[in-house]
C-alpha cells in the first residue's frame, strides 16, 4: 500500500498512465481467455474470432511493452529521487543526530532499502494487470456456475489462512534479515577503513573474519534462505491447492452439483489460464514484503533524522556573519555524551568563554577531556545542550546557525580530503593554490587545474598539508585546527607554528590550536586548558600551563 502510495504521489502522471495501461492489458488478456473458450464451443463466426483474437494479442503485446517501459522509467527514477532525498536530508541534518544514527545504518538505507523499494516497482504493473486478468476470470467462472465457484471460493480461503500464516512467520525472518544488513554494512566499513591493521596482524584478521563478519554474513543469508524457503513453501501450497481444487471441480463437484460439460470445460481452462498469473501474483509479494520493511527503516530514519529536539538546521538565507565580528561568546555552554552501553556518560562544561578577530589561541587538554567536542560547539556543528553561543551578541539559533558555520574554517584530527576545490568560486583560485602549494612545500606533489588537484596519494603529513590548503583557500574568519601538526616532521611542525600560525593572526584571523606541542604555547596569546569536560585553566599571557 506504501509503494502504491509513493508511487502516486511521486509520479501521479506517469504511475497513472503505467497503471491504466496494465489494468487495460489485464482486461485483454481476459478477454483472450473468454474468447478461446467461446471458440472452443463455436458460439459465433470463426473468421470474426480470428480477427478478434489477432487484434486482442497484438493489444496485449503492445500495453505490455508500454507499461514495461514505464515501469523501467519509474523504477530508475524512485532509486534516483530516494537517493537524493536521503542524501539531502543527511546533509541538513545535524552532525550529533548523524552520529547518533551510525554510518553503517545510513550506507545500508542508501544502498539496500532505496534498491528493495526501487526493486518492488518492478512486479508491479504485472502484478496489477494479473490481478484484473484473475478478477475477470473469477467472476466468469462465478458467471459459468455459482455454486461451482462457491466450492472453488472455501478451498481458495483455506488456502489463504494457511498462506497467511506462513507469510507472518516469513516476515519476521526478514526483518531479522535487514537488521543484519546493518551490521553487515558496519563490518564492511570497519574492513576496508582498518585493512591495514588487519592486514599486518594475522590473528587479528582471521578473528575479525571468522567472528565478526563472517557469522554475520552467514546469519543474514541463512535467515534470507529460510525467508525464501518459507515463500517456496507458499507457492508450492499455491500449486497443490490449484490442482487440488481442479481434481474437486473434475471429479468431486459434478457428482454433487449438476454441470454441463461445458461449463466443466470453461472452469478447467480458466483456471489453467490464471494459474501463471495466480503464481506471478505469489511470486511478487517477496518483493512487496521487502520494500515495505524497507519504507518502515527509512521512515525510522527519517523520524531520527528530524526529531523535534534536535531541528535541522535552516538553509543559508545570508552570509551577515562573515563581513565583520566582534567578539564570539559561550556562555555556560554544555554537552552531553551519553554511551548507551557502558551506561555512562561525559559533560563538557558549562564552559563560558570569549574570542576576538585576531588572537592565537590554544586548547590543551588530555586525552579524552572534550578539545574536539569544545571546537565542534564553538563552530556551531553541535547545538549547546543549556547556555548559549552569542556573536556580536546575536544568540546563535537555528535560523542563523547556517550563516555561522560560514565563519569557521576547520581542520579536524579526522580531516575528510576532497580532489575537487568544491565551493570555492574564486577566478583566480588555481593561481591561489598553487601559490600554496610552494608554501605548503606540496608543488613538486600537486598541481592545481581548473580546481583540481592533481592527486591526493601522499603520505600523511602531506595529506594534512592538503587539508591546510584547502582552509587557507576558504579565507574565512576563525581558523582551528585540531593536533594538525601532530604528523608533522619538526621542520614543518616549526614553519606552522612560528611562521603560517601567526601570518594568518597578522591578517586578522583568530586561530584556534588544539595542541599538545608544549614547546609552541609561548607564541599564543591565550590558552585555554580542559580537565575532564571542564574549564582548568584560562591563561592570558603564557609562559607555561603546567
Ligand atoms: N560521538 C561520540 N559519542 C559518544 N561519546 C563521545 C563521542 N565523541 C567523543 N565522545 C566522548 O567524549 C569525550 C571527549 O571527547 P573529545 O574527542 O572531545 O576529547 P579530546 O579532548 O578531543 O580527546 P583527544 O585529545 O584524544 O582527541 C571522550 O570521553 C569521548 O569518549
Amino acid at each position: 500500500m506504501k509503494l502504491l502510495t509513493y508511487l502516486f504521489r511521486n509520479s501521479p502522471y506517469i504511475a497513472t498512465l503505467a497503471m491504466l495501461t496494465a489494468l487495460v492489458s489485464g482486461i485483454g488478456n481476459a478477454s483472450l481467455i473468454t474468447l478461446i473458450h467461446a471458440a472452443l464451443n463455436r458460439q459465433a463466426g470463426m473468421g470474426h474470432m480470428g480477427w478478434q483474437f489477432a487484434g486482442l494479442a497484438l493489444f496485449a503485446l503492445v500495453t505490455s511493452v508500454i507499461s514495461q517501459s514505464l515501469l523501467s522509467y519509474l523504477y530508475r527514477k524512485s532509486v534516483f529521487d530516494w537517493q537524493i532525498r536521503l542524501s539531502r536530508d543527511i546533509l541538513q541534518t545535524s552532525l550529533r543526530q548523524l552520529e547518533s544514527v551510525g554510518g553503517a545504518e545510513l550506507f545500508t538505507v542508501l544502498v539496500e532499502d532505496v534498491t528493495a523499494i526501487g526493486g518492488a516497482l518492478v512486479p508491479m504493473l504485472p502484478f496489477c494487470t494479473n490481478i484484473v486478468v484473475v478478477l475477470i476470470c473469477l467472476s466468469y467462472l462465478c458467471w459459468l456456475s455459482w455454486k461451482l465457484f462457491l466450492g472453488f471460493l472455501l478451498v481458495l480461503l483455506l488456502g489463504a489462512i494457511t498462506y497467511h500464516l506462513i507469510w507472518q512467520r516469513s516476515q519476521a525472518l526478514l526483518k531479522l534479515a535487514r537488521s543484519d544488513s546493518g551490521q553487515l554494512y558496519g563490518h564492511f566499513r570497519l574492513m576496508i577503513d582498518g585493512i591495514k591493521e588487519l592486514k599486518l596482524h594475522h590473528d587479528r584478521r582471521q578473528a575479525f573474519f571468522s567472528e565478526s563478519l563472517q557469522p554475520v554474513a552467514a546469519r543474514r543469508q541463512r535467515r534470507f534462505f529460510f525467508w525464501g524457503m518459507l515463500h517456496a513453501l507458499n507457492q508450492a501450497w499455491a500449486k497443490f491447492l490449484l490442482l487440488f481444487v481442479m481434481g474437486m471441480i473434475l471429479f468431486v463437484f459434478p457428482s454433487l452439483i449438476e454441470v454441463t460439460p461445458s461449463i466443466l470445460t470453461g472452469y478447467i481452462l480458466t483456471l489453467l489460464y490464471i494459474r501463471s498469473m495466480l503464481f506471478a501474483l505469489l511470486a511478487a509479494l517477496p518483493a512487496f514484503a521487502m520494500a515495505e520493511i524497507a519504507f518502515q527503516k527509512i521512515e525510522d530514519l527519517g523520524i531520527r533524522l528530524q526529531r523535534d529536539d534536535i531541528p535541522k538546521i535552516q538553509p543559508l538565507s545570508s552570509n551577515h556573519f562573515t563581513d565583520g565580528w566582534q567578539h564570539l561568546e559561550l556562555v555556560d555552554v554544555s554537552h552531553t555524551y551519553y554511551r548507551e552501553r557502558e551506561e555512562s556518560h561525559f559533560t563538557l562544561g558549562p564552559i563560558n568563554l570569549k574570542f576576538t578577530p585576531g588572537e592565537l589561541v590554544f586548547l590543551v587538554g588530555g586525552n579524552g577531556s572534550g578539545k574536539t567536542t569544545l571546537a565542534k560547539l564553538i563552530t556551531g556543528l553541535y547545538t549547546p545542550e543549556a547556555g548559549a553561543v552569542y556573536l556580536n551578541g546575536e544568540c546563535i539559533t537555528h535560523e542563523n546557525r547556517e550563516s555561522y558555520l560560514q565563519l569557521f574554517s576547520v581542520v579536524f584530527a579526522d580531516f575528510q580530503l576532497f580532489n575537487d576545490l568544491l565551493g570555492l568560486k574564486n577566478p583566480q583560485i588555481d593561481a591561489q593554490a598553487q601559490q600554496y602549494l610552494v608554501q605548503l612545500q606540496l608543488d613538486h606533489k600537486v598541481s592545481v587545474q581548473n580546481g583540481q588537484l592533481s592527486t591526493m596519494d601522499l603520505s600523511g603529513g602531506q595529506r594534512q598539508r592538503l587539508a591546510l590548503l584547502t582552509a587557507y583557500l576558504e579565507d574565512r574568519p576563525f581558523y582551528i585546527f585540531d593536533e594538525w601538526a601532530a604528523n608533522q616532521d619538526p621542520v614543518f611542525k616549526e614553519i606552522f607554528y612560528t611562521q603560517f600560525l601567526p601570518a594568518l593572526t597578522a591578517r586578522g584571523k583568530t586561530v584556534l590550536v588544539i595542541s599538545h606541542d608544549d614547546q609552541y604555547f609561548k607564541l599564543a596569546n591565550r590558552i585555554i586548558k580542559l580537565d575532564y569536560g571542564k574549564l582548568a585553566v584560562e591563561h592570558c599571557s603564557v609562559e607555561s600551563t603546567s
